[in-house]
């Protein structure tokens, strides 16, 4: 497995506090998943490698490419799409003028229409809905919406932040499954997730994000089940190996 982002030692924060202290994600092949308690800086990681927030120290890079600090748009157009937590979406837009604003970055243009296509195979509830207004959706609807504009720009990694966070289980599922397909299709993923065993399930490389540190991986490879996870997380051991 190749390793499409590269995070070395960063650090960063809010005004003068510091929040991420000298995180490294190391040969970080496939799938990754980010867990932990909240608060310790799992978004913070995320909007730092998307741009939104500025590194003051380490490195990123995509594809081989440095890109810290670049501008969002330009990390956009290299095929890093963050979708972040909340779905921010403007509520007066349709579906599908909300997916046509996805389209944007200059290669996705072009291929508007079968993206179109290919995002309604995924997602099936949306397509009944083409032309509602995204503040009449439901909150899953809502999230499906916020992955499929991302989609629509032909990402090559993905970034979600706690996508199925307070979602009722059936629709969960729906979302759950989903996201494997767009997996399966070839786009790299970064998922931070509460699920633990939804990541477990995705994600081929994992990291335990405390106190705005790696506090603990798991490496591909690496026999782990949901009671060690648990246990890693709650601190009465420091590896999820069995
Ligand atoms: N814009 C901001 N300005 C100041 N402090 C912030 C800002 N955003 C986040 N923080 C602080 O940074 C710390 C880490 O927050 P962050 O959102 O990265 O945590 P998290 O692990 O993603 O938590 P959660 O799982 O709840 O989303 C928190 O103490 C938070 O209050």
């Amino acid at each position: 497995m190749s390793t499409l982002l590269e995070i070395r030692g960063i650090e960063t924060g809010y005004g003068r506090i510091k929040i991420l202290h000298d995180v490294t994600l190391d040969n970080a092949s496939g799938n990754i998943g980010l867990f932990g308690p909240n608060g310790h800086g799992k978004t913070t990681l995320l909007r730092c490698v998307s741009g939104l927030l500025r590194a003051w120290h380490g490195e990123i890079r995509f594809d081989g490419q440095v890109i810290t600090n670049l501008p969002p748009r330009r990390i956009v157009e290299r095929g890093l799409i963050h979708v972040s937590q909340g779905n921010r979406l403007f509520p007066d837009l349709t579906i599908r003028e909300t997916l046509r604003l996805g389209a944007f970055p200059r290669r996705a243009r072009a291929q508007e229409a079968q993206n179109i296509e290919r995002v309604a195979a995924l997602f099936p509830k949306l397509r009944e809905r083409w032309s509602q207004r995204v503040r009449t959706l439901s909150g899953g609807e809502r999230q499906m919406v916020s992955i499929a504009v991302a989609l629509m720009s032909e990402p090559r990694l993905l970034i979600l932040d706690e996508p199925t966070l307070g979602l009722a289980p059936r629709i969960k599922d729906e979302l759950c499954d989903a996201i494997k397909l767009i997996s399966q299709a070839g786009v790299k993923l970064v998922v931070v997730e509460q699920d633990v065993e939804f990541l477990l399930d995705l994600a081929d490389h994992l990291y335990l994000i405390n106190h705005g540190e790696v506090a603990a991986e798991v490496r591909p490879g690496d026999s782990m089940n949901h009671e060690a996870i648990m246990e890693m997380y709650f601190g009465r051991q420091t590896s999820a190996l069995t």
